[in-house]
């Protein structure tokens, strides 16, 4: 990679590798994740992304079979050895999937929910956490008279906006996004993709995306994933203009995938 190491990471991940029962999933896997980026993975079905992404927040650890090894450091710990309180870790590591997946209450509970886990009590401050992340996520505007009305109620792209803020509310440092936006319309992404460049300014964003033209637009760095080994990760625009391997080069430019 060519890009400058003097930046702080938030992850330094170190020849992780995963295996679900015979099927191993993460290959030898070294990737630095820097802070206040956003970090781009691309690479076709089945290559381990999703499985990438979900490790970072142990989200997959109690899939049958499931066995790994090496290190993720966040935050001073090696995550996959050392004890880690995981409600703790996923309280700064949060995650958004693919669908908006809103709990069936309001939109003010859904919000609220994760505080309240972790012992925010007082209305007042969740009022004030409902407002923040509501408008961090431009969503304050169209929901600020229905805060008690169901979040099913709401359109894809506001309950997908509506998860990415439920997510904020914990007040995390890191936030892991497994494809956003592919189950939305083109305006509702355009809209999570201009809210991406404004939280960025604030957290470390990871995003998986099969649309390379997203991943062009969104991300500083880029990694490319082909059947669990990472291939190549850079600048992004390294990657789309001018990558180093020949199979990044044949995938961002379409020859498969
Ligand atoms: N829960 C699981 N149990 C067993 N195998 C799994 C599980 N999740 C993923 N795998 C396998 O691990 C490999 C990587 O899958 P993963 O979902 O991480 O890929 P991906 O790149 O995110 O794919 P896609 O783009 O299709 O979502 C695949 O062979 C997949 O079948």
């Amino acid at each position: 990679m060519t890009v400058a190491t003097t930046k702080k990471t938030a992850f330094d991940v170190n020849d992780l590798n995963l295996w679900y029962g015979n099927n191993y999933a993460l290959k030898n896997i070294t990737f630095p994740i820097y802070d206040k980026e956003v970090t781009a993975i691309i690479g076709p079905s089945g290559c381990g992304k999703s499985t990438f992404v979900k490790t970072l927040n142990l989200m997959n650890r109690t899939v049958p079979g499931i066995k790994m090894s090496g290190e993720i450091n966040y935050d001073g710990t090696n995550i996959l050895s050392d004890k880690v309180d995981l409600v703790e870790l996923r309280k700064k590591v949060g995650m958004v999937f693919q669908k908006g997946n809103p709990f069936p209450q309001s939109i003010y509970n859904n919000i609220t929910f994760g505080p309240k886990v972790h012992g925010v009590k007082k209305k007042k401050e969740l009022d004030e956490i409902v407002e923040s992340t509501l408008k961090s996520v431009a969503l304050w505007d169209e929901v600020k008279d229905r805060l008690d009305a169901p979040a099913m109620g709401l359109s894809g792209g506001q309950q997908q906006r509506l998860c990415i803020a439920r997510a904020l509310a914990t007040k995390p440092e890191i936030l892991l996004m497994d494809e956003p936006t592919s189950a939305l319309d083109p305006i509702s992404t355009v809209k999570i993709e201009e809210l991406i460049g404004e939280l960025k300014k604030q957290y470390t964003i990871v995003i998986v995306t099969h649309n390379m033209q997203q991943a062009a637009r969104v991300s500083d760095k880029t990694a490319f994933f082909l059947l669990g080994d990472l291939i190549e990760l850079d600048e992004t625009d390294k990657i789309f203009s001018n990558p180093t391997d020949k199979r990044t080069e044949d995938y961002v430019s379409g020859r498969f995938g």
